[in-house]
């Protein structure tokens, strides 16, 4: 980022002016930069890549980006499985049923065209010379290890198939120190990748640390990307050098065509990091912290994880058992040893009973949220005393709830009685604030919540108009909040890949019916 002058790009003379957008180069006159433009068009981005003393190398803003600005689009290095996958087409990445399999290799396809597809050519030639022959006969959501090679060989193919990608793909970070330091992980990759590899598909194109490099890569700069309605992985290598947030500035979306668009959500100043997150937001600081540390290898120490309130989100706040009216939030958030302490009455709980009892109700959400609305109304009034109202698994609880009225087939708007229509106000305009503090702007999460706001709005308002306990100027108040919602929900979720090409109109749509507007 060159500032205060520099040398002409066309004619090396001394100059001022500079590239508007990018700000990186320099030109003595308005002549010497159209002259530039065709060369200087594919290379004007608005941030640099520098190295940071704590993310490593980092995508830096060169200028003030607008929300909305989309920041890079490209096409993956290599796409693949993830490391953990039920079966699924080697062409396609579609779910397989096990009717049809490849004539060569005998892994399951969904048809037999895409025996020949351009993601299955290369390593089918590989997988067929395996010494015996590859027997995958379930087909449920089990992950099969015999997947766990496939993306890792695709990008040792590279070597031969594409070498200037292959080198890309090598200056990627690998984290194979802190691997090898885990050793679950590295028996999992030296077991079911490297041996599998080397003793069954009997591959001697690479060394047994390189097989591990590649996995490591693959673990570190992974973006996970539905494909054919599968979630499967992929290395985008300019986008990799995003740095992980909590609280991002960024939001991604993967086209059809495996296309990654970065976008900004709100607007980041000139010289601030372009982030994005790792993990999921929603997530509270232990959870978070765990999985960036087991899934990228470091810990998290941003300004959301080390505030104990989670920007006053109380994501993480439990409710003390001692005096019930008093906050426990961890004494050090960022070790997760320290105690947690009331912040009225001091009782103080050990870090591992706070883990302990994260993950039991984890477990106990992640079953409440198949079922539907009674279930997670129970699971709220059943833990109000022991989570804060804006803990992470009532917001989880709350986001469910809002998703299903409404939208469920047996919670349709005109099903709907008041009290479910207001509290679906209410938590919407909860998730909303929460929204604007951990990720604000034009996020997912926002688009989201304000869509099921405004719609909630407007059903509410013609209950309560109908019923005459509201006038008609009461209601247009309600309609014009609404209106606004719209509007903003709009223009954050056309950007989305299931709401281009019609997806966000055949949504109004079908909510207009819903509400009968
Ligand atoms: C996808 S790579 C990002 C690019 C990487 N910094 C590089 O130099 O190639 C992910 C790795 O970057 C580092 N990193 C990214 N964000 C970080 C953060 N907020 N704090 C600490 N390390 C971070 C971690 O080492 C992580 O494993």
């Amino acid at each position: 980022m060159a500032e205060g002058g520099g040398s002409c790009e066309i004619c090396n003379k001394p100059a001022r002016q500079f590239c508007s957008s990018c700000r990186g180069v320099f030109y003595c006159s308005r002549e010497c930069q159209k002259q530039d433009w065709k060369n200087h068009k594919g290379k004007c981005k608005p941030y640099v890549l520098l190295k940071h003393p704590v993310y490593g190398r980092h995508l830096v803003a060169t200028r003030d980006i607008r929300a909305g600005e989309v920041l890079l689009k490209e096409a993956p290095l290599v796409v693949g499985p993830k490391q953990k996958s039920h079966p699924v087409c080697l062409g396609c990445h579609k779910r397989v049923d096990g009717t049809t399999f490849c004539p060569a290799c005998h892994y399951p396809l969904c048809s037999s065209a895409c025996h020949y597809s351009r993601f299955h050519k290369d390593e089918c030639g590989v997988l067929a010379k395996a010494s015996g022959k590859i027997k995958i006969d379930k087909f449920d959501s089990t992950a099969h290890p015999a997947y766990e090679c496939i993306t890792p060989l695709r990008c040792l193919l590279l070597r031969h198939t594409d070498p200037r990608k292959w080198q890309t793909l090598s200056d990627l970070q690998d984290n194979v120190e802190n691997i090898k330091n885990n050793s679950e992980m590295e028996g999992v990759i030296q077991r079911n990748t490297v041996d599998f590899l080397k003793n069954f598909i009997e591959y001697e194109g690479a060394e047994g640390s390189e097989v591990f490099r590649v996995c490591g890569i693959l673990l570190t700069n992974s973006f996970e990307v539905k494909h054919n309605g599968q979630r499967i992985r992929g290395v985008y290598p300019q986008a990799a050098m995003c740095a992980h947030d909590c609280r991002p500035n960024t939001k991604h979306h993967v086209d059809q065509d495996l296309y990654l668009t970065i976008r900004a959500t709100v607007v980041i100043r000139k010289g601030a990091s372009i982030t994005t997150t790792y993990t999921n937001t929603l997530w509270n600081t232990l959870q978070r912290r765990k999985q960036l540390k087991l899934s990228k290898y470091f810990l998290c120490g941003c300004r959301r994880c080390s505030e104990p309130s989670e920007l006053g989100t109380h994501l993480s706040t439990l409710m003390c058992s001692e005096c019930s009216v008093g906050h426990v939030q961890s004494t050090a958030p960022l070790d997760s040893n320290a105690p947690w302490a009331c912040l009225k009455c001091g009782h103080q709980v050990q870090a591992r009973t706070v883990d302990w009892g994260d993950q039991m109700l984890y477990k106990e959400l992640r079953g409440v949220e198949q079922s539907t609305v009674r279930p997670l109304e129970d699971f709220l009034r059943h833990y109000q005393k022991a989570l804060h109202p804006g803990h992470r698994f009532f917001v989880e609880a709350k986001f469910a709830l809002i998703k299903y009225y409404g939208n469920h087939p047996n919670y349709r708007y005109r099903d709907l009685s008041r009290e479910q229509l207001e509290k679906k106000v209410e938590y919407s305009r909860e998730l909303l604030g929460l929204a604007d503090t951990i990720d604000p702007g034009l996020s997912l999460l926002r688009g989201t919540v304000l869509f099921e706001l405004q719609a909630a709005l407007v059903a509410l308002s013609k209950m309560l108009l109908s019923n005459d306990i509201i006038t008609k100027d009461g209601s247009q108040d309600y309609m014009t909040e609404a209106v606004r919602y719209l509007k903003e929900a709009t223009e954050i979720l056309k950007h989305e890949p299931e709401m281009e090409n019609g997806g966000l109109d055949a949504k109004l749509k079908v909510l207009s019916e819903e509400l009968e507007i």
